[in-house]
C-alpha cells in the first residue's frame, strides 16, 4: 500500500515537473493569457462553447496577441491577416483540421477543407474552382428558385394559413431546413425532404450537429482524436455521419448509369464532367467527396447567416423598414435574381453587417508559423511551429476598424456618410473589409462564398417582400454557441402575409 502511494506520488510529481519545465522553457512565455492556458490545451477544450466571447474579453484585457494554449497565440490585429492567410499559403492549416479527416480501410483520407498539404489542396481544388465561380453559380439559380418556392409554400402551410395561422415559427430550424434543401437542389437536383417534413429526417441533422460539437472540442487538442473517433479498436465519438457519404453516392450512381450527365445543370453534372477533363485526379470517390463538401460545409454556414440577417433586422426595426423600403422601390420580379439585389446598397450593407457580427465561423482560423517566424510590429518574433490565427468574431468587432460602436448592428457603416469624401469612404471601407474574415482568406478562402451569397441575395428579399416577421419575444436575446460554426438558438417569430 505504502509502495503504491509512493509510485502514485512519483508519477504526479513527474507530470507536474514536466508541466512546469515546459512552461519555463517555452519561447511563448512572454505572451500574456489565462494562467491555465499556458500549461495545457484542456483550458481551450473546456471553454470551447463560449470561446468567441472569451477571446474578445481576453484581447480587451491583454492586447493584440494572447496566449490561448501552450503553443497557441491568438492575434486580433487584422493587419496580420494578409500575412497569415496569404495566397502563397505558406502558413499551413494546423492539426485542428485533421480531426475532419476520415479513416477508410485503415487509411486517413483528407479533403479540401481539412488538408494541411498545399500539394493535396492544389490538386483537388484546381478541377472545381471554375464550378464555384460566380458565372457558373448564377446558372444554378433556377434550382435555388425551386427551394424558395417550396420554402414559401411550407411557411404558409405551417404558420400562416388555415388552422396553423399565427403558429410560432422556429426560424433557427426553418432556416436550416432551407439551407440544406437549397444546397441539395443545386448539388444533385433534388431536395432531401426537410422542408416537406418540417423536421429532421432519420437524425441526419442531429448527427451533423453532434459531429460539429466533437470537431470543435477535439480540434483544440487534436491528439485526442486518435483515441476517440479514430480509435482503431473501438470508436469513441459522436454518431457517425456516414449517412452523408452514402446519400451522396446514391445520387451519383444512377446518374452515371443512366448517362444523364449534363441534363440537370447541377454541381453533380459539373463534377461528372471533370472525370474526363482530369482523369488522373477525379474519380467516383472524389466526386462523392466534392458533393460532401457542399453538404457539410455549405448548409449550416448559410443557415447561420440567414438567421443572423433575420435576428438583427428583427431586433432593429428601423433597419428592417429601410431594407424593405429599398426592396420595394426596386420593383423586383419573382423569382428574384442575384444580379439585381446584389446592387442594392442598403440591403448589401445589411448582409455584410449581419455577417460581421455573426460570422459563420467564430473560431481562430488556425495556421502554423513557417520557418523564419512571424515578425510582429513591436519587434518580437513568434517562433516557427507556433499555432497562430485570427478569429472572425473578434476582428469583426475591432473598434479600430469599425469604430466605437463596433458591437452594434448599424448597416449604415458600410455606406458613404453625408459629407464623407470619396477618398475617405474608400479608405474607411478598405479597413473594414480587411478586418472582415467572414469567408477566411488567402489560398484557403471559402470556396462556397459565391454559392452562399447567391442563395442569400435571393431568399432574403423574397421573404422580406412576401411576409412580415415579428419576434415572439422581442426583448429576449438569442443564444450563440461556438461549435466551430456559430450555432444559434432561440429565434422564434410570427409570420404573416404582407
Ligand atoms: C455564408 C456562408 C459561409 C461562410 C460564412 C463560410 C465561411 C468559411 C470560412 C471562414 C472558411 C475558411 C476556414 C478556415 O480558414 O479555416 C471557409 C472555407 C471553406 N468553405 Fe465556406 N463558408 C460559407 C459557405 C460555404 C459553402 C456554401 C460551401 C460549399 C460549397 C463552403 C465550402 C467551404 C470549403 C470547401 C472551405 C475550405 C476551403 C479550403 O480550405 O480551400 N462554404 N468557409
Amino acid at each position: 500500500m505504502f509502495h503504491l502511494a509512493l509510485v502514485f506520488l512519483a508519477i504526479v510529481s513527474l507530470v507536474l515537473l514536466w508541466y512546469v519545465g515546459s512552461f519555463i522553457a517555452s519561447p511563448l512565455r512572454e505572451y500574456p493569457g489565462p494562467f491555465l492556458a499556458k500549461f495545457t490545451d484542456w483550458w481551450r477544450v473546456a471553454n470551447t462553447v463560449d470561446s468567441h466571447n472569451i477571446a474578445l474579453r481576453l484581447h480587451e484585457k491583454y492586447g493584440p496577441v494572447v496566449r490561448m494554449g501552450p503553443n497557441v497565440l491568438s492575434i486580433s490585429d487584422a493587419t496580420y491577416a494578409k500575412i497569415i492567410y496569404s495566397t502563397r499559403g505558406n502558413y499551413l492549416k494546423s492539426d485542428y483540421y485533421a480531426v475532419n479527416d476520415i479513416i477508410q480501410n485503415g487509411f486517413r483520407i483528407q479533403n479540401i477543407f481539412s488538408t494541411r498539404s498545399n500539394e493535396f489542396h492544389r490538386k483537388y481544388i484546381r478541377p472545381i474552382s471554375k464550378t464555384y465561380s460566380m458565372a457558373n453559380i448564377l446558372t444554378l439559380q433556377p434550382l435555388a428558385d425551386r427551394t424558395t418556392e417550396t420554402f414559401c409554400r411550407r411557411l404558409e402551410e405551417e404558420f400562416i394559413d388555415g388552422k396553423n395561422a399565427g403558429r410560432t415559427c422556429n426560424l433557427v430550424d426553418w432556416m436550416l431546413y432551407y439551407a440544406w434543401e437549397c444546397v441539395a437542389e443545386v448539388t444533385f437536383d433534388e431536395p432531401i425532404g426537410f422542408l416537406e417534413k418540417g423536421n429532421d429526417i432519420d437524425g441526419m441533422l442531429y448527427t451533423a450537429d453532434r459531429a460539429l460539437g466533437y470537431f470543435s472540442h477535439v480540434g483544440q487538442m487534436p491528439g485526442l482524436d486518435k483515441y476517440l473517433a479514430k480509435n482503431p479498436y473501438y470508436r469513441l465519438g459522436p454518431p457517425s455521419i456516414d449517412w452523408a457519404g452514402k446519400y451522396a453516392a446514391m445520387r451519383l450512381v444512377p446518374r452515371l448509369q443512366a448517362k444523364q450527365k449534363g441534363k440537370n445543370g447541377d454541381f453533380l453534372d459539373n463534377f461528372i464532367g471533370l472525370k474526363e477533363e482530369y482523369p488522373d485526379t477525379v474519380d467516383e470517390n472524389v466526386i462523392v467527396g466534392y458533393m460532401l463538401i457542399n453538404l457539410l460545409a455549405g448548409a449550416d454556414t448559410t443557415a447561420i447567416t440567414l438567421r443572423a440577417i433575420f435576428y438583427y433586422l428583427l431586433k432593429n426595426p428601423a433597419a428592417y423598414a429601410n431594407a424593405v423600403k429599398e426592396l420595394e422601390a426596386a420593383n423586383l420580379q419573382l423569382p428574384i435574381q442575384y444580379a439585381v439585389t446584389e446592387k442594392l446598397p442598403y440591403f448589401s450593407a445589411v448582409v455584410r453587417e449581419a455577417m460581421r457580427l455573426n460570422p459563420g465561423l467564430g473560431v481562430m482560423l488556425e495556421r502554423v508559423v513557417p520557418a523564419g517566424g512571424l515578425a510582429l510590429e513591436d519587434g518580437r518574433t513568434i517562433p516557427a511551429g507556433t499555432i497562430v490565427g485570427l478569429n472572425p468574431w473578434v476582428t469583426g468587432r475591432d473598434k479600430g476598424a469599425f469604430g466605437e460602436d463596433a458591437y452594434e448592428f448599424r448597416p449604415e457603416r458600410w455606406l458613404q456618410g453625408d459629407g464623407e469624401s470619396d477618398a475617405d469612404f474608400t479608405a474607411r471601407s478598405k479597413v473594414m473589409k480587411d478586418a472582415d474574415l467572414t469567408f477566411g482568406g488567402g489560398n484557403r478562402v471559402c470556396i462556397g462564398k459565391n454559392l452562399a451569397l447567391m442563395e442569400i441575395y435571393k431568399i432574403v428579399p423574397t421573404l422580406l417582400l412576401k411576409y412580415k416577421f415579428e419576434l415572439t419575444e422581442p426583448d429576449r436575446e438569442w443564444r450563440v454557441d461556438c461549435k466551430f460554426f456559430m450555432v444559434q438558438d432561440r429565434l422564434n417569430a410570427k409570420v404573416s402575409r404582407r
